[in-house]
């Protein structure tokens, strides 16, 4: 690499403005800054006459140059696990609030009905005890003040979201022996823990008692059973009913009798829906259940899938065939696929602070990051924790989850993985190269896709299909396993609903058999 002199003394200022702090740390800004100087200083044109000093020089602000990265993904890094604590914190007032309410309303309502009753031993019990050590369980209570739309009418009555136990199944059975720890070191050997089937059963241990139910728009097949399935639960399950806006307003124009159906305002309500509903029904295709998935930031209720759709990987469930499907899955226990969620961070290059990073976007299929209508190649520079892994020359890139892997990333030549498996998806859209095969990275890596100065042009990354955003030269993407997944009820077992999905859906390995006449070995 050559480098003119002049450039030398020109940019030699942003170099020393990434000078440390009284602390002895360099500033994001400033080392992305310098980054940038550094850029542009080893990309300047030979000039004939340089002598080997300037090499030096040159090899030297490379290696400053990755250094400055490495701080700067160690940045990113951090911002993560401040999340992650962030989340943490809130999870621990959330449910401090809770235990603080449920004293109150003992206090207040001593000798209300059962489920007060109920409640305070749940209270006295706390939610590890009321687990056991085996099992996840979920308990809500909310209430609320003031009522004007149909949401605080709800809240205004004490409200009891449905608690369920998760537990693992073992060889077919039921079993609350889960098992954390997979790999042992006891007596200086390393074992790995006895295979055991990892399908989870989702066990009702009250009555769900709101559902949501989420629609394909513009349909009229859906909304034909949207308003049957409504007037249904409505009847025989005595349930609290919430659905979007868009279809309240559809099922009043078909009968004022609709009135009972609940709906939202806002994106604030929307926030809160989580605490309030108990499941929530899909009815459509992969979209609808991505739309639903797309709904909650956080925790997901337990989501069953009807088939309205064409193709419906995620949709095991029959629509002609609700009401026996619901009755069973409210009775329970049903299978779930707990289906894992990637959680991505745009960083931004000109965001003068970290608190400045964009709210992170959580997709349950794949995030891309592609060209757009750009016409150049994408250049992209990819990172696993901190070590490169490669750059992408091509349309683009796709980081997928498993459940992901059978949508986009299957039509770029990736492999098919069982939604069950923690991983994530690192496939290529048409790389410019002969050897570019997709990887499969462990779950709990970070992966940093960076937009570098020298790029030609801008990427996109758009998330689930849908949400595109502009990454310019310097912008980062940033993803990791979400901690919320998507439980999707399964109409037999994960495994089953896999595989009868692939064989029907895509018609995977479908040849005519060799008929049994003919050569064969002696
Ligand atoms: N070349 C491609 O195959 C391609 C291109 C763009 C987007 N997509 C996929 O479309 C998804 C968005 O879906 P949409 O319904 O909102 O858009 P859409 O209506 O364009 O449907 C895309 C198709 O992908 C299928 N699909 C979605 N998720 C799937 C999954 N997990 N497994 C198998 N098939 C799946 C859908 O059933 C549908 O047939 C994106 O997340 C992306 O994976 C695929
Ligand atoms: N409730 C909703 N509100 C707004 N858009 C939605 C909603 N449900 C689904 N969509 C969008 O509608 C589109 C089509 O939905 P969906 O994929 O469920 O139906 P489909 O295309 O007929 O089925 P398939 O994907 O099986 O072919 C998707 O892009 C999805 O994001």
């Amino acid at each position: 690499m050559y480098v003119c002199g002049s450039c030398i003394d020109q940019d030699d200022a942003s170099v020393s403005s990434s000078q440390p702090d009284s602390n002895g740390f360099l500033s994001p800004l400033s080392l992305l800054n310098s980054e940038k100087a550094v850029q542009e200083l080893v990309q300047q044109p030979p000039v004939q006459g340089t002598d080997d000093h300037l090499r030096e020089f040159s090899e030297a602000l490379r290696t400053v140059a990755k250094a400055l990265r490495r701080a700067a993904e160690g940045k990113a890094a951090a911002q993560a696990e401040a999340a992650e604590w962030k989340r943490k914190y809130e999870l621990e007032r959330e449910r401090n609030l809770h235990l603080e309410y449920k004293d109150l309303s003992l206090r207040e309502h001593h000798s209300d009905d059962n489920w007060i009753e109920n409640l305070a031993s749940q209270s006295n019990e706390g939610p590890e005890c009321c687990c056991g050590n085996n099992g996840i369980c979920s308990h809500e209570v909310l209430r609320d003040g003031g009522a004007k739309s149909d949401f605080k009418v709800v809240q205004d009555k004490y409200t009891r979201k449905a608690s369920f136990k998760l537990s693992w199944c073992c060889k077919g059975e039921q079993s609350d022996q889960h098992k954390h720890d997979i790999v042992s070191f006891e007596k200086g050997n390393i074992t790995t823990a006895e295979r055991s089937s990892r399908q989870i059963s989702l066990k009702w241990e009250s009555d769900p008692q709101t559902v949501l139910i989420l629609t394909k728009p513009n349909s009229t097949s859906v909304q034909i059973l949207c308003a049957e399935m409504v007037r249904w639960l409505k009847e025989h399950k005595r349930m609290d009913i919430y659905v979007e806006p868009r279809v309240k307003t559809e099922l009043l124009l078909e009968s004022s009798d609709f009135n009972f159906v609940y709906t939202w305002k806002d994106d604030n309500e929307i926030m809160l829906l989580h605490r309030k509903v108990d499941l929530v029904v899909t009815l459509g295709g992969d979209g609808t259940v991505l739309w639903a998935a797309s709904m909650f930031k956080g925790p997901v209720p337990p989501v069953v899938p009807f088939s309205l759709g064409s193709l419906g990987f995620m949709t095991p469930f029959y629509s002609e065939q609700y009401k026996e499907c619901l009755d069973s899955v409210l009775k329970g226990p049903i299978s779930i696929t707990l289906r894992h969620r990637l959680m991505c961070h745009v960083i931004r290059d000109a965001a003068k602070t970290e608190y400045e990073t964009e709210e992170p976007i959580l997709v349950l299929n794949e995030v891309t990051i592609d060209r757009g209508i750009s016409s150049y190649l994408t250049y992209l520079e990819c990172y696993c924790d901190n070590s490169f892994v490669t750059a992408v020359q091509g349309d683009g890139l796709i980081l997928s989850t498993t459940s992901g892997s059978t949508a986009y990333s299957l039509a770029a030549g990736g492999s098919m993985v069982h939604p069950q498996v923690p991983g994530i998806l690192f496939t290529p859209i048409c790389p410019h190269s002969l050897s570019f095969r997709p990887l499969i990275l462990p779950e709990h890596v970070s992966i940093r896709v960076q937009v570098p100065f020298n790029s030609r042009s801008h990427a996109w990354a758009s998330f689930d299909g849908k949400d595109r955003k502009q990454l310019q030269p310097g912008d980062a993407l940033v993803c990791s396993m979400a901690p919320w997944p998507v439980p999707t009820a399964c109409l037999v077992d994960s495994t089953n609903d896999f595989l009868r999905s692939i064989h029907e859906g895509l018609h995977w390995n479908l040849r005519k058999t060799q008929s049994f006449d003919g050569p064969r070995d002696s």
